[in-house]
């Protein structure tokens, strides 16, 4: 039997009824994420990108079409699936390793040594070896934002949904923060969706990049990255990783302009 994809929309649509009128948010939304794939989606402001990730998180249903896990409809919160916002929302009276291991102490109601154990592996991959006795505060953002990824991981997801999660960085943490995710799913692949605003981000670590149209956001295009892994710091500058962003960087100016 063929293996389901990861992540599967089939003629997805989303109709929100407002108190000034109906805001069509996606229209007729098809397309497969394959397992430890690394989408990134790209497309106008208000395009229904964040809206995309809800539905594959099961927070939001589809007005029309469907959403498949793993070859299951999504019908509610899944827990095999973690998110990273665009601000960690670190809890500030705990600290980093009690952040870190929140979401299973509270479907379980404690944590063991072992959740301990892997808090603390989870943070040196993030690059926050000793940090893990510090409140949130004493942490920059881009180390915070570190936090809210191991969060995301402790869980151990199949899937990562990930909504502009450097977007509130300087542009300098920003491109560490993109090495790091790809020595992080070096490590540990997963399936990871990653919606950003910005194309060099897309070209340099995704498998994939999904294009989309402006609102009702459908898919414009999608493009294959054609760069090898293991990739580095010097990837950012292949050249099929420059004319990618540059094509890429085209279409939505086009997008724009129309
Ligand atoms: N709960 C809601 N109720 C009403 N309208 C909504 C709701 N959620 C989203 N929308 C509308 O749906 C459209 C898509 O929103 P969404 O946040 O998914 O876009 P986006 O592509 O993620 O935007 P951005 O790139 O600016 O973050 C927008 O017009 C937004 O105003």
């Amino acid at each position: 039997m063929e293996t389901p994809a990861a992540i599967r929309f089939d003629r997805l649509g989303q109709v929100f009824e407002t108190g000034s009128g109906r805001v069509e948010a996606l229209r007729n939304v098809s397309f497969e994420v394959a397992r430890h794939e690394f989408l990134a989606v790209l497309g106008p402001s208000g395009c229904g990108k964040s809206t995309l990730l809800r539905m594959i998180a099961g927070l939001l249903e589809p007005t029309s079409g469907a959403v498949e896990v793993f070859g299951r409809r999504v019908d509610g919160p899944r827990e095999d699936i973690g998110i990273v916002f665009q601000k960690p929302t670190l809890l500030p009276w705990a600290n980093i390793e009690d952040n870190v291991m929140f979401p299973v102490r509270h479907k379980r109601g404690r944590v063991g040594s072992h959740d301990r154990d892997r808090a603390q592996e989870l943070l040196r991959m993030v690059g926050l070896e000793g940090f893990g006795k510090r409140l949130p505060d004493e942490l920059s953002g881009g180390m915070q934002q570190r936090v809210g990824i191991a969060r995301a991981l402790h869980m151990e997801p199949d899937i990562l949904l990930m909504d502009e999660p450097f977007s509130a960085l300087d542009a300098l943490t920003r491109e560490e923060m993109g090495f790091d995710l790809l020595r992080i799913f070096g490590e540990r692949p997963k399936t990871v969706v990653f919606i950003t605003h910005s194309v060099s981000e897309a070209a340099l670590l995704a498998d994939r990049v999904l294009v989309m149209t402006g609102r009702p956001g459908s898919v414009l295009t999608e493009l294959p990255v054609p760069v090898a892994r293991p990739r580095g710091r010097e990837t950012i500058k292949d050249p099929a990783v420059t004319e990618l962003a540059a094509h890429l960087r085209d279409l939505l100016l086009q997008r724009d302009a129309a």
